[in-house]
């Protein structure tokens, strides 16, 4: 029988309105929905995931939380279980419940480090389990298929989202409120009601070894260039403790007046610049000089290529994590972005 083990970790999908503890924060949040149900509750309560008659289901709960409270421990703590279980000769296939905030960081670090031929498929929800009309059972019921797929096997991690099913590489949250709020990512899978269609197979680098603990507290920051914006936020970022810095440039990679300079001073610190772009799509490209890209990568910049700045920055902690030399970080960084 085909074994799917899911992992819960909270987010809309598992969040109910009005439960006590909301509004713990003292902030006036009189009704606001907060990740309570665990995953064995969501499977319970689901006529959807029940209907999975021939699978056989485990669960476990790795954490009950709206994915905007999660930091780096806990983007790895949901990685090491995922690829603990995606290990398991018994597992043929994980999904993780996830909250879709930061969905796009947390599904990226597993795509990074599993190299096992079980598929870990991410799904969630956009209305909480307490809403008429959630589309969490909906959403769970089809990662479930994802996972228990042969033709999905050795796809690193998916996202399984509104009859999509897409990389997690390239993937980001690009509607707040959409049933659909992932864009970037190729499409793998598309479903016609419940069927399953699988129309394209990813490209994928070699898997990188799980990050150790030092990955919680491996500081990237994201900096944004935009009209009038400070080199000295990129300086700040150094000064503060960051041990490297994404920055997400106008249009193909580019950014203001010396913002080249404040480049070159981090990376002559030993304090890697990955330079990514703001824009929704499309990969950053050196093309302008007087300070824009072209300049930045000459200032030490290394390319995210086609990662938006959040997955560039999981990239870039993985490895910063492992204490590489500037030229070891550019190398690999370069090899697996
Ligand atoms: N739709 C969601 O899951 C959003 C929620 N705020 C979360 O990321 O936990």
């Amino acid at each position: 029988m085909t074994r799917v083990h899911i992992i819960g970790t909270g987010g809309t999908i598992a969040s109910r309105s009005g439960q006590a503890g909301a509004g713990a924060e003292g902030m006036g949040h009189v009704d606001g929905s907060v990740a309570s149900d665990t995953i064995g509750d969501l499977v319970a309560s689901s006529p959807a995931a029940a209907a999975h008659e021939a699978l056989q289901v485990t669960t476990e709960d790795v954490m009950t939380l709206g994915s905007y409270r999660l930091g780096l421990p806990e983007i790895l703590e949901i990685t090491a279980a995922a690829l603990t279980r995606a290990a398991e000769t018994a597992v043929d296939g994980v999904v993780v419940t996830h909250g879709t905030d930061t969905l796009e960081e947390t599904a990226f670090l597993v795509d990074l480090v599993n190299g096992t031929d079980t598929t870990v498929v991410f799904t969630g929800a956009q209305r909480a389990a307490d809403q008429p009309d959630s589309d969490g059972p909906r959403n769970l019921r089809q990662a479930l298929t994802v996972a228990a797929d042969p033709r999905f096997r050795g796809m690193g991690a998916l996202i399984a989202f509104d009859g999509r099913v897409q990389t997690a590489r390239g993937a980001r949250k690009a509607h707040t409120t959409a049933s659909q709020p992932f864009d970037g990512g190729a499409t793998v899978g598309l479903f016609r009601n419940d069927e399953l269609d699988l129309v394209a197979r990813p490209a994928r680098p070699r898997a990188l070894a799980l990050p150790g603990p030092g990955f919680g507290t491996t500081r990237v920051d994201v900096i944004t260039a935009y009209p009038g914006s400070s080199p000295d936020a990129l300086r700040h970022a150094a000064q503060s403790g960051a041990a490297g810095a994404v920055l997400a440039g106008t249009g193909v990679g580019n950014a203001g007046p010396g913002h080249a300079d404040a480049v070159a001073d981090l990376v002559s610190s030993g304090i890697p610049v990955v330079l990514s772009t703001r824009v929704p799509s499309g990969p950053m490209v050196p093309i302008y000089g007087n300070g824009g890209g072209v300049d930045l990568i000459a200032a030490g910049a290394v390319s995210a290529g086609h990662l938006n700045p959040f997955q560039a920055r999981i990239l870039a902690a993985a490895l910063l994590s492992g204490n590489p030399s500037t030229t070891e970080f550019t190398t690999l960084f370069s090899e697996l972005r």
